[in-house]
């Protein structure tokens, strides 16, 4: 689409005529919903809708995966009426977040997300009066002193260790039985990135970090919807013994490159006990923690940064 935009330089004003990206387009489109209540009537018209129930979407299964079928606006229904009219049901994102595409389940987490913010802010924490939403759901105002809410993340590091030839895998009780993971945990106010990694290794495995490398970052639904934000990092050379925290984690070692690349391979990892323990697996492909893991595998120098 063919755009104009007033540009000024050195005093002197000239009109330009550019062409932008389909990308730049749609954003500006996203932004303007979400401060024009009008317009964002007007789209709802013809837009696509994902349907919740209690923070639950509608799916369909189909063999081994959930499809999410869209929706143009519906007359309002009962929850069994609108399963049966729409040959699907309510299931709880964490049952069918592996099982979606790429794009459904970054949508669906989004949505979520945002619908849990929704329900938990519906008073403004000042007034005590209830807080009104606009109609894009990209924030809430209080009418009484105009105070606006906007939604809000956690931010949560999550971090791969490594001593250059091993990496650092560890567990929680409520994970699954025998899958294993790089350590994470949530930012505390005021702290940087590089201190929340440090902190966080030193308090859940006692090492000290020398050098982080940021690797990449991703929304995660779960438990109320976090920023994901991953970095590898190294210990200091020959300070490797772990002294683990007992309050956070239920196991933590020093992983080979054979066993993880080994691990990393099987595509359905097995939940069954075999001779009396569970076999050794990762976190799934959607989950950053698996990007980290892989990364790492295929070049386990990542983190080995130069001084
Ligand atoms: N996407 C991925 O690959 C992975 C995601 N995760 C996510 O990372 C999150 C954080 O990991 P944890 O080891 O549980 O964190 P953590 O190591 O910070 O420990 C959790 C404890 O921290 C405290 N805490 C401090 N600030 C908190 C906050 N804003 N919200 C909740 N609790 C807070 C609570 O006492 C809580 O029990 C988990 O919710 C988990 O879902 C964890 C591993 C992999
Ligand atoms: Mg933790």
């Amino acid at each position: 689409m063919s755009l104009y935009c007033g540009i000024t330089r050195r005093r002197k004003s000239f009109w330009c005529c550019r062409l932008l990206s389909t990308y730049v387009t749609k954003t500006r489109y996203l932004s303007e919903l979400k401060e024009d209540d009008d317009a964002c009537k007007k789209a709802q018209q013809t837009g696509a809708f994902y349907l919740f129930h209690n923070l639950a979407p509608l799916l369909q299964k189909s063999e081994h995966q959930y499809l999410a079928p869209q929706h143009s606006l519906l007359a309002s229904l009962q929850k069994p009426e609108m399963e049966t009219e729409l040959k699907g049901s309510f299931i709880g994102l964490r049952k069918a977040l592996f099982q979606l595409n790429v794009k459904d389940a970054s949508l669906l987490s989004t949505a979520q997300a945002l619908l849990r913010w929704h329900d938990a802010h519906q008073f403004c924490s000042r007034s005590g009066q209830p807080t009104k939403k606009n109609v894009a759901g990209s924030k809430r105002v209080c009418p009484s002193n105009k105070i606006i809410y906007y939604p809000q993340m956690t931010p949560v590091v999550i971090t791969l260790v490594s001593d250059g030839t091993r990496c650092l895998l560890a567990r929680q009780s409520s994970f699954p039985k025998g899958m294993y993971s790089a350590l994470a945990g949530f930012c505390d106010i005021g702290e940087s990135l590089e201190e929340a990694v440090r902190r966080e290794v030193a308090e859940e495995v006692g090492l000290e970090v020398e050098r982080l490398q940021y690797s990449a970052s991703q929304h995660w639904p779960f438990p109320n919807g976090a920023l994901m934000i991953a970095c590898h990092a190294t210990v200091k050379p020959g300070q490797t013994e772990i002294q683990m925290n007992l309050r956070e984690l239920e196991a933590a070692a020093w992983f080979s490159h054979d066993e993880v690349a080994t691990a990393l391979r099987k595509d359905n990892p097995s939940y069954q006990q075999q001779n009396g323990a569970f076999p050794f697996w990762l976190p799934p492909k959607l989950a950053i923690a698996h990007q980290l893991i892989k990364e790492w595998v295929e070049k386990p120098t990542c983190s080995i940064l130069p001084a």
